[in-house]
């Protein structure tokens, strides 16, 4: 049997005045599975976020959430967009009183998050990440079906990048289903299976991260060898590479994989030893900028 799907859009747009946010957008994420939207800024991710959240209604198209019209499972859908609206001059646990009102949840929260030693501390000393956790913190309380994440990593320096990674696979092995929104390929590729990728309010690409990085084959990667000059003129003679750009100092060639095989091969024939050949950008992060460049091009 198929996963019940707990966003199912069909043609959404949303306008605001003359600004066509999201333009006959189209979504599927599963229950259970953590889903990534990403997109340069301007994309219309906010915007749908803020409809799955049912912050405002879509002008066309049909949209459920938890086998229900939008705006039927309030209650089981939770979350943030843009940031969370916090109280600075509360403490972190008051805060979370004045936004869910009194539960015996709030210290397991706290804890989940990693708040626990600054539970009693007001909000207004707190980094952007501690907001992060803490807006997070909120959003649990209500234990969602359906959590709904705006940049949930904004200000999160890798360590508390990692913990909030581990809250989330927990969550969605416990059967939540989480939405959240980032600027990053790179960001989503360690905690998401799959994504959808929207550029200038239409979706570009929607699926698992294995078929995304698949589809796009042409990388630019970083070439340093024993012997720089003799390397670029192998380079010049072998098939299917080019110097991405010549004025560098540092060489790097675009190729498919094939092709490159055959240039280190050709490279070792010549006695020229490789010290690094590493793609420059993650080839999930090329595919979405190859993607969002064309689409924002049209
Ligand atoms: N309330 C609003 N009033 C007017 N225009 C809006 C409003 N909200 C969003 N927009 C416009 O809709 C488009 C999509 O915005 P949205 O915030 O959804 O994009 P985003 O992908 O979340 O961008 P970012 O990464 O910068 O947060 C943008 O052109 C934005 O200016």
């Amino acid at each position: 049997m198929d996963t019940p799907l707990a966003v199912r859009a069909r043609g959404i747009t949303k306008c605001f005045g003359d600004v066509v946010a999201l333009d006959g957008v189209d979504l599927d994420v599963a229950s259970g599975r953590i889903h990534g939207l990403v997109g340069p800024n301007g994309a219309g991710k906010t915007t749908l976020l803020g409809l799955l959240l049912s912050l405002a209604v879509a002008d066309e198209g049909q949209l459920e959430i938890l086998g229900a019209p939008a705006g039927q499972a309030l209650s089981a859908v939770s979350g943030f967009v843009d940031s969370p609206g916090l109280y600075p001059s509360l403490t972190a646990r008051q805060n979370l009183t004045a936004l869910r009102g009194h539960t015996p949840r709030t210290d397991a929260v706290l804890e989940e998050v990693g708040l626990s030693d600054v539970a009693d501390d007001r909000v207004r000393g707190f980094s952007l990440g501690m907001r992060q956790r803490l807006g997070l913190a909120a959003a649990l309380l209500t234990e969602p079906r359906l959590l709904v994440l705006d940049e949930p990593a904004n200000g999160l320096d890798p360590a508390g990048k990692k913990h909030v990674h581990g809250v989330l696979e927990r969550l969605a092995d416990e059967g939540t289903t989480v939405v959240l929104s980032s600027h990053r390929m790179d960001d989503l590729e360690a905690l998401c299976s799959e994504v959808t990728i929207l550029a200038t309010g239409r979706v570009v690409f929607s699926g698992p991260l294995g078929k995304l990085s698949a589809e796009n084959a042409e990388l630019d990667y970083r070439l340093r060898t024993s012997d720089p000059a003799a390397a670029r003129q192998v380079v010049a003679d072998a098939p299917g590479v080019r110097v991405a750009d010549p004025a560098a100092d540092v060489l790097v060639v675009r190729a498919q994989e094939p092709a490159l095989d055959d240039l280190v091969l050709r490279l070792a024939k010549d006695g020229i030893a490789v010290r690094e050949l590493a793609p420059v950008v993650s080839p999930l992060e090329a595919a979405f900028l190859a993607l969002t460049q064309q689409e924002s091009a049209r």
